[in-house]
This record gives structure tokens, C-alpha cells and sequence, in this order.
């Protein structure tokens, strides 16, 4: 029918008269998109082959229980051998499963029935193809004794044979598949590849699997196991972390959760990882290695563990390499959290010891924990280690001195505050680390009854005491020097009167002057437009103070120097130093007055040595 003929008014009926087609597949692009999308790496090939093998197995002895469980792989460069013991294929299902893409026995029945697989797409045969040139399949169906052995083989340009064969070729029940390297792949086929590649898929499997002679199952995850005592299952699950994550932990968390279908261990991280790095855990479905990166396992505040487990009721993705994200996997992934948690809880209760040496490494993970969880933050918080005015302390060594706790937001702002407010009796807690903020702000619900206040450079201004009135007359002519000296720098000078009296000056700025000093910074470092905008935004903001000690001797000795000029220097000498002190960064024109001011003051430290030199 042409074109031309396709009137509008053509019924559903017309358009359906032409006969069906059939979608033809180009087998070649498929195994590239399965190899260069799908799979990870050609190794999965093994994986899809064990698979089988074992799948066919189960089915095979859910009609009869005594029936043998084996599947041996033989590997000898160039080709690959599978065979298995299990429910193999007769001619008709060979064209229906083998040789059709997207069918599988395996989703057939019950849902419960299909739980028993680890197949379910498939395709799994098809990742062969990654790496074979020819499958050769030789089955004997064991559901259809009757049936003759039947021969398939199928070729990367998507064409099979199948013929029949004599019982003699093949008198078991079970199934062989045979490999043919593609040019290129031998290295994939190599003994000691495929042995390596097959203990790492499927030494929890629970049939006999064995590459050669050399078993690959039969010892059992130490989880499984009796031990002699705690002790000697405590070690045993740390060597087999040892093993197969290639790390000792600094504890295991045993996970026998049935509710969801797990067994396994949570292995707590010897070292600090970054909060935002994903843990890589190793998931076996029904005793087959899917991943060693599953990364949506435990919920993200459980950075400092790796898991290993055992579960039957996740679903992998096609590709078998990651978990696929459904109400399951989000209620696995809670009730690990709560596993995590309770650990925790436990520590908190019978060792405390051991609970520090966790947090001396993982407080940052724990803290992030705390945040979201209100149980975790109750008996956490007493635990947890902050920086505080007084040293590293908990909040709790914090609240028994102290009914008020002070923190600053930002490690500027305690740099600046902590040693004065410190002297004056206040607790500071520096929140400018990552969650410590926040988590000292919850402190009341945890300790009612103690007060959390922010503390920032105006507060601890006002903390400080007066000059007396005669004694400030008289540092008069001294301040006006000193403020021409520090205007340029958008800095006030003051004096009052505080403790300790061996600090001689601090540098104080709230945010608006920090924010207003980048501002300005970045508008005389902009072009012209860029300058008008920015300084357009002008701010009148307070501006930074240098608050000079009248309690230090220094500072008396400098505001009763002789002549401006010296008053000057060591008025910015002891800029430098508070800028320094309360380690900020130098900018430039700080940076200029600091190295002049102290040059000059050593010139006059050294008058001798400099005239004969310049002699
Ligand atoms: N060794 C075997 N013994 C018996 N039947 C087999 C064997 N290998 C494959 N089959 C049959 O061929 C079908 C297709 O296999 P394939 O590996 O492509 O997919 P699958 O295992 O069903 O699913 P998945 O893609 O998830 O692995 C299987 O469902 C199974 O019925």
C-alpha cells in the first residue's frame, strides 16, 4: 500500500490489515550496548554463566530434592566449559529462552517461586558474547526425561542452529556451555582468570561450584559459623574483612536482620573517610557477589562502615551491579541505620573505652548522625568532643562548669574571642567546624536548664571593662595617633581594660565587617565597571577594632612613647601581632604595614650594627 493511499478518514481496522512484522534484532549492537553501557567490565560473564548453572540447579531440585547440586567451569585460554547438574532445556524451550532476548523461565509463576533465582531479565546470556565468538549449549532436560539431548549454537551475528543428539553424546540431565574466545579476549579465558574471577563471584554459592578440581564454595562466611567463644568470632570476622575488603576494622558490627532478609557484618572503618565519600559494600544475592560497590545500602550519616552481606531480598539492576531502588531497599537500608545506631547505643553503655576510640576517629560521621536523629543526639552529645575555650572538651565536662556555653559560628570568630573570653570566665565552643553549630544549639533539649548563646565580637566588646575616665583623658593624644595610623586599614582603635593582661591587643570584626572588607577588596581589584557595582553595595558596616590591653605593660609602655612616628610603628606592630594571633589572613596592605612596622622597630632595636653598616 503506498503512501498516497493513507486517507484521513482510515480506520484503526484498515491501518491493522497488513500483516505483523516482527522486530529483528542486530545482535552485534546489542552485546556493544550491553558491554559499553550495561556491564562494567567483561568479567561479568562468569558471574552470568555461574548463574545459570546454579539457577538451573535450584530449579532442578524443586522437582527432586536429592538431585546432585554441581557446576564445574574448565578454562583453558581459548575456550570456557560450564556444566552443571541442573534442570537443563529441551529443544522446544531452547528456541523460546536461549535463543529469545528478554525471555526468562525464571519470571514465570509465583512470586515467591521467582524469589528463588538470581536470573530474571533474561539477557544474562547475552554478556557472553562480550568476550565469545560462538555459545555452544548441550542440554538434557531432567523435567522431560523423554526428550533428547539438543545442541544450540549461536554465533555474534545473531544466527543458531539447534539439532537434536543421541542420548550417548549427552546422558545426564544438566546443561554445558561452551566458549569460543573472540580475537582479543583470550585474556578472559585464562585459567587463573576465570578461577580468580569465579571464587570472587561465587564462593558463598550453595552448591558445589569448582574451577578444575579446585573448590570454589564450601567455606562458609564466619557469620555462619559456631566459634569457640565472642573472642574467636570477633577475630574470625575481622580476618574475613581482612580478606575480601582488604582492611582491618576497628570493629564489626554483626547484621542478622531476617525481617529484610540479611546476614552479614558492618565493618567499622580504622581510619577517617570524608562524609561525602559513598561507602563501596559488598552485596551477595543468595550467596552470588552482585557488587563490592553498592552504594545505597545504609543511609548516608553511615560513611565509617562497609558492609558484607547476604540477602534475598534485594533486586539488582540489569546489570547486576548496583541495587535497585524500591520500598525494600529503603526498608534495608533503615533497618541497617537502626542496626548501626543500636551498636552505637550499646558502646555508649558497656564500653566506653572503646566508644572513644570510635569517636577519636569517626566524631564527624557520629555528629552528622546526631543532627537528624534525636535519640542518637541524647546519647551521643555527652560523647562528643568539641574545641572549646577551655581546650578539647564534651559539652557535658562543658555544662558542669559552666551553666551558660558561648560558641562562635565561624574558627575565625573563635580565634579572635576564645583566649579573652576565656579570662573572663565565659565557655566558647568553637561551632565553626562542620555540624558543631548547630548540635551546640541543641544542647538545652538534651541538658534543659543550660543556656546556649551565640557569641560574636560585639558581645565580647561589651564584655570588656572601661579605662577609667582620667586615665583615658590622658591616653587621648595617644588614640589619635594611633586611629590615623589604622584608618587606611578601616580599623578603629580602642582600649579597655581585660584579662588576660599578657595579651596585649585583639583584633575584633563581626561578619558585616568581614563581608564589607571583601566587598571592598574585590572592588579595587575590579575593573571600572565591576568597581562602580560593587561599590554601588557599600555597606556602613562597623568597622574592624584593635582593642589595646590596659592591663598589658606593653601597651602602657607604647601610649607613653615619645613623638608620633615611634607611637605609630608600634601601634601597627601590635595590629600585626592581634591580626596574627587570631591567625587571620594578612591582605596585602596589612601584609606592607606589617613587615615595614616590624622592620622599622628592629632598625630602632638595632641602632649600632645599622649605622655601621650603612657606613
Ligand atoms: N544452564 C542452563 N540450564 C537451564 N536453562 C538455562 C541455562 N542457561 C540459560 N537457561 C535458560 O535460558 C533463559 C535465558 O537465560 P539468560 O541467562 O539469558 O537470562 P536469565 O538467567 O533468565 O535472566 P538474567 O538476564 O537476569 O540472567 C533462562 O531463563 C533459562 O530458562
Amino acid at each position: 500500500m503506498g503512501a498516497a493511499s493513507i486517507a484521513p478518514t482510515m480506520t484503526t481496522h484498515e491501518i491493522s490489515a497488513d500483516p505483523p512484522h516482527t522486530f529483528q534484532v542486530d545482535l552485534r549492537g546489542l552485546v556493544d550496548l550491553l558491554s559499553q553501557h550495561l556491564y562494567a567490565s567483561p568479567r561479568v560473564y562468569v558471574r552470568e554463566l555461574l548463574q545459570n548453572g546454579v539457577d538451573a540447579v535450584t530449579a532442578r531440585r524443586a522437582l527432586d530434592p536429592g538431585a546432585p547440586g554441581a557446576v564445574r567451569i574448565e578454562a583453558t585460554g581459548t575456550a570456557v566449559r560450564v556444566t552443571d547438574t541442573g534442570i537443563g532445556l529441551t529443544e522446544p524451550e531452547v528456541h523460546q529462552l536461549l535463543a529469545t532476548i528478554g525471555r526468562s523461565s525464571k519470571r514465570d509463576g509465583l512470586a515467591e517461586a521467582r524469589k528463588e533465582f538470581l536470573g530474571q531479565f533474561g539477557i544474562g546470556l547475552l554478556a557472553c558474547f562480550v568476550v565469545a565468538e560462538t555459545i555452544r549449549v548441550v542440554s538434557r532436560s531432567a523435567r522431560t526425561p523423554d526428550a533428547p539431548p539438543v545442541e544450540w549454537v549461536a554465533r555474534g551475528d545473531g544466527s543458531y542452529t539447534v539439532r537434536t543428539l543421541d542420548v550417548a553424546e549427552h546422558p545426564e540431565p544438566g546443561t554445558s556451555v561452551h566458549l569460543v574466545a573472540r580475537h582479543g579476549s583470550e585474556h578472559w579465558f585464562e585459567a587463573a582468570t576465570v578461577a580468580e574471577l569465579a571464587t570472587d563471584f561465587g564462593a558463598l554459592l550453595p552448591y558445589d561450584v569448582r574451577v578444575g578440581d579446585e573448590p570454589v564454595t564450601g567455606r562458609r562466611p564466619p557469620w555462619e559459623l559456631e566459634h569457640a567463644g565472642p573472642t574467636a568470632r570477633s577475630a574470625a570476622l575481622s580476618a574475613y574483612c581482612q580478606d575480601t575488603l582488604g582492611f582491618t576494622p576497628l570493629d564489626s558490627i554483626e547484621l542478622d536482620l531476617p525481617l529484610v532478609g540479611i546476614r552479614g557484618v558492618a565493618y567499622v572503618l580504622p581510619g577517617v573517610v570524608s562524609p561525602a565519600q559513598r561507602g563501596g559494600h559488598r552485596v551477595h544475592l543468595k550467596g552470588m557477589l552482585l557488587t563490592d560497590r553498592a552504594e545505597t545500602l545504609l543511609p548516608d550519616w553511615a560513611f565509617f562502615v562497609r558492609c558484607v552481606l547476604d540477602t534475598d531480598a534485594l533486586r539488582p539492576t540489569a546489570s547486576r551491579e548496583q541495587l535497585y531502588e524500591d520500598e525494600t531497599l529503603a526498608a534495608v537500608r533503615d533497618a541497617l541505620g537502626d542496626r548501626v545506631r543500636e551498636w552505637l547505643a550499646q558502646l555508649a553503655t558497656t564500653s566506653p573505652e572503646r566508644l572513644r576510640r570510635f569517636l577519636a576517629v569517626h566524631h564527624l560521621g557520629v555528629k552528622a548522625l546526631a543532627l537528624h536523629d534525636e535519640d542518637v543526639l541524647r546519647t551521643m552529645l555527652p560523647w562528643l568532643p568539641f574545641e572549646t575555650s577551655e581546650g578539647e572538651l564534651t559539652l557535658d565536662d562543658l555544662v558542669r562548669r559552666h551553666r551558660t556555653v558561648h560558641f562562635t559560628r565561624t574558627v575565625d570568630e573563635f580565634r579572635q574571642v576564645s583566649a579573652v573570653a576565656a579570662a573572663q570566665g565565659m565557655a566558647v565552643v568553637n561551632g565553626g567546624y562542620t555540624y558543631d553549630a548547630a548540635l551546640v544549639e541543641a544542647l538545652p533539649l538534651v541538658r534543659p536548664g543550660v543556656a546556649v548563646e551565640e557569641l560574636d565580637a560585639s558581645v565580647v566588646t561589651a564584655h570588656l571593662d572601661h579605662v577609667d575616665p582620667a586615665a583615658e583623658l590622658a591616653l587621648a593624644p595617644f588614640l589619635a595617633t594611633a586611629r590615623a595610623r589604622l584608618d587606611p586599614l578601616d580599623c578603629d582603635v580602642v582600649v579597655r581594660a581585660f584579662q588576660p593582661a599578657s595579651l596585649a591587643a585583639v583584633h575584633l570584626d563581626d561578619r558585616s565587617t568581614r563581608h564589607e572588607r571583601a566587598r571592598a577588596e574585590a572592588e579595587s581589584e575590579a575593573d571600572d565597571l565591576w568597581a562602580g557595582i560593587l561599590g554601588s553595595l557599600r555597606d556602613e558596616a562597623p568597622r574592624a577594632r584593635l582593642v589595646l590591653n590596659h592591663l598589658n605593660p606593653l601597651v602602657r609602655r607604647v601610649a607613653g612613647l615619645p613623638g608620633p612616628d615611634l607611637t605609630g610603628v608600634a601601634v601597627e606592630a601590635l595590629y600585626g601581632q592581634a591580626l596574627l594571633q587570631a591567625r587571620r589572613p594578612l591582605r596585602p596592605a596589612d601584609q606592607a604595614l606589617v613587615n615595614r612596622a616590624f622592620g622599622e622597630l628592629l632598625a630602632w632595636a638595632t641602632p649600632r650594627l645599622t649605622q655601621e653598616n650603612d657606613r
